[in-house]
């Protein structure tokens, strides 16, 4: 039976297994630590992207405070062993604003921070976060928070961005038009999943409701939008409207992108729909790359 004190903390550490620091012969003052990752010698290969992914970090998005999860880089020159990683989070910390307000213009003066910190000659960010927005029910009117995903995008090279997007995931509902079409009544539809991944022009300015208006385009071409409240009325209307409006994963594909092709700001984009399919164990899908 060991002889620790089980009243203090430090006497049931030491019974449940904890040892003393060994005295140790390595420096633990930073100066007189070695810095490896800024060695320098030939190191075979410049690195395109390193840095850190699966940060978590409070984000404001219009008037909402949600949860950004990033994933921040840089380049790495071929005659250097490392980055400094903690600089990341610093170049992070430096731009907190109650959150970090995410938008292009914050995300590009974290990303020239960083850049400079880290001495290297691009940097490059991706965010994902939860858009929550007010969503009114078609014929109450009530409103309640409806959200779709986002993931901001954006690379620097020196003051200069070099390319900026925003992909957008929705979820909207689908009715068959063949199961319309064929059968005596009713018609098999589903929940479907779009995500439209937006490009800019990298220096470009956007409107101010640049994301709304790509959501628009994903959503008012589905057989019916979703919402979060439906009264009675509301769902013979969102029922009714699926019906008139019969959509094949194919036909909304092509509707959405005949839509942003009308959008000015967007110089090109990918969409890709998929269908939870009602009728089967599997989904259905369709993608269409188009640059303008
Ligand atoms: N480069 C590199 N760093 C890593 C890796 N894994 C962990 N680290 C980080 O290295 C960090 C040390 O950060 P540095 O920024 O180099 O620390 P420092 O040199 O004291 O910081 P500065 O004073 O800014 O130069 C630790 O916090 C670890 O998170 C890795 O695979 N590569």
């Amino acid at each position: 039976m060991d002889q620790y004190n089980l009243n203090t903390r430090e006497g049931r550490w030491k019974h449940f297994g904890s040892v003393d620091p060994i005295k140790g012969n390595k420096p633990t003052e930073k100066e007189k630590m070695t810095d490896l990752q800024s060695s320098k010698k030939d190191f075979l290969f410049e690195i395109d992207h390193v840095g850190i992914k699966n940060l978590t970090y409070p984000v404001r998005l219009d008037s909402y405070q949600t949860a950004g999860t990033f994933s921040l880089s840089t380049h790495l020159a071929k005659d250097e062993k490392g980055i400094n990683m903690s600089r990341i989070l610093e170049s992070v910390e430096a731009h907190y604003d109650n959150g970090l307000s995410l938008d292009f213009d914050t995300l590009k003066t974290v990303l020239i921070t960083l850049q400079t910190v880290m001495h290297q000659k691009d940097a490059t960010v991706d965010v994902d976060a939860k858009w929550f927005f007010d969503r009114f029910s078609p014929v109450t009117n009530l409103r309640a928070i409806g959200h779709a995903d986002t993931r901001f995008s954006m690379t620097v090279e020196g003051d200069t961005t070099i390319n900026k997007s925003l992909t957008l995931t929705a979820m909207v509902t689908t009715l068959c038009p063949c199961s319309k079409e064929i059968s005596e009544y009713s018609a098999h539809n589903q929940r479907g999943i779009v995500t439209v991944k937006a490009d800019f022009a990298p220096e470009g300015e956007l409107p101010a409701n640049f994301k709304e208006r790509i959501l628009e385009a994903m959503e008012v071409n589905a057989s019916s939008m979703l919402y979060p409240i439906l009264k009675r009325t509301d769902e013979k209307s969102v029922t009714e409207r699926a019906y008139e409006n019969p959509r094949f994963v194919e036909d909304l594909l092509r509707l959405i992108a005949a839509d942003l092709v009308e959008l000015d700001f967007i110089t090109g984009f990918t969409i890709e729909c998929r269908n939870e399919e009602s009728i089967h164990q599997h989904d259905a899908f369709a993608r269409l790359t188009y640059n303008k």
